[in-house]
């Protein structure tokens, strides 16, 4: 069975792909992938310095994620134009390390992507699994994990789907409002009950 892991930004998808980890299960992370595939050297890191300019690379010519988050998050242009040059390679590697994965005998295979419906990819998964979380929780722990203010966490929140449109089309949710103990239980609860429908 491959698990979708999903939700928004900031909703605690880390947090569940973690405790998922430590049950044991395989794991396709996107956010890690997005990181390997722009390591210096790579095409995809060429070709978002000639999209975007020198600017956006530190001088050990790594990626200088401040900057182009800064530019992304608040220009839809820029996103697209991000998204079109590194979605591709992400989607290829997570579908490179699904199979590995299932190669070596994995059952169960959970992919953490944050933009699974933005990017429509549901068909990655056989069940979908969506982290959600309030506004206020959310924005909260956005300004506080990253050192954001409120309008540059905002930015980021609207560069994706509301969450109550992800609820919507979910197989599972998990409300992360609560204790790391409640979601962690409600986390079981699913898990128990999709096992045994297998
Ligand atoms: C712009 C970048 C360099 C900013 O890096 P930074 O270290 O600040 O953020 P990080 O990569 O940890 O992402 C944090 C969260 O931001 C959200 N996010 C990232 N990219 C995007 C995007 N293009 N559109 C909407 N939300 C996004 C996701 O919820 C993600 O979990 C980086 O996010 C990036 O390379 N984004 C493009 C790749 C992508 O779409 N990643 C999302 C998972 S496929
Ligand atoms: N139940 C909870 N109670 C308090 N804090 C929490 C809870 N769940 C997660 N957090 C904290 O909220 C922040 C966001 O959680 P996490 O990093 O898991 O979200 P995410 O969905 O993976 O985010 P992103 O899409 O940005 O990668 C983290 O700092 C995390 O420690």
């Amino acid at each position: 069975m491959i698990i979708g892991l999903t939700g928004s930004i900031a909703s605690g998808k880390s947090t569940v792909a973690a405790m998922l980890k430590e049950k044991g299960y395989a794991l396709v992370d996107a956010d890690a992938v997005a990181r390997q595939v722009v390591e210096p050297g790579t095409e995809t890191l060429a070709r978002i310095s000639r999209a975007f300019g020198e600017d956006v690379l530190q001088a050990d010519k790594t990626l200088n994620r401040e900057k182009l988050g800064a530019l992304i998050f608040n220009d839809p242009n820029s996103r697209k134009k991000l998204n079109d040059i590194i979605h591709p390679a992400i989607r290829q590697e997570m579908l490179r390390q699904r199979e590995e994965w299932l190669a070596n005998g994995a059952q169960t295979v959970i992919m953490d992507i944050p933009l699974l419906f933005e990017s429509k990819l549901e068909h990655f998964a056989d069940k979908i699994l969506v982290v959600s979380v309030s506004e206020e929780n959310q924005l909260a722990r956005l300004m506080q994990r990253n050192g954001l203010t409120a309008q540059d966490a905002r930015a980021r929140i609207s560069s994706q789907l509301p969450v109550s449109e992800k609820e919507k089309r979910a197989d599972a949710v998990i409300y992360n409002n609560g204790s790391i103990a409640e979601t962690e239980r409600q986390l079981e609860w699913i898990l128990e009950k999709w096992n045994a429908a297998v």
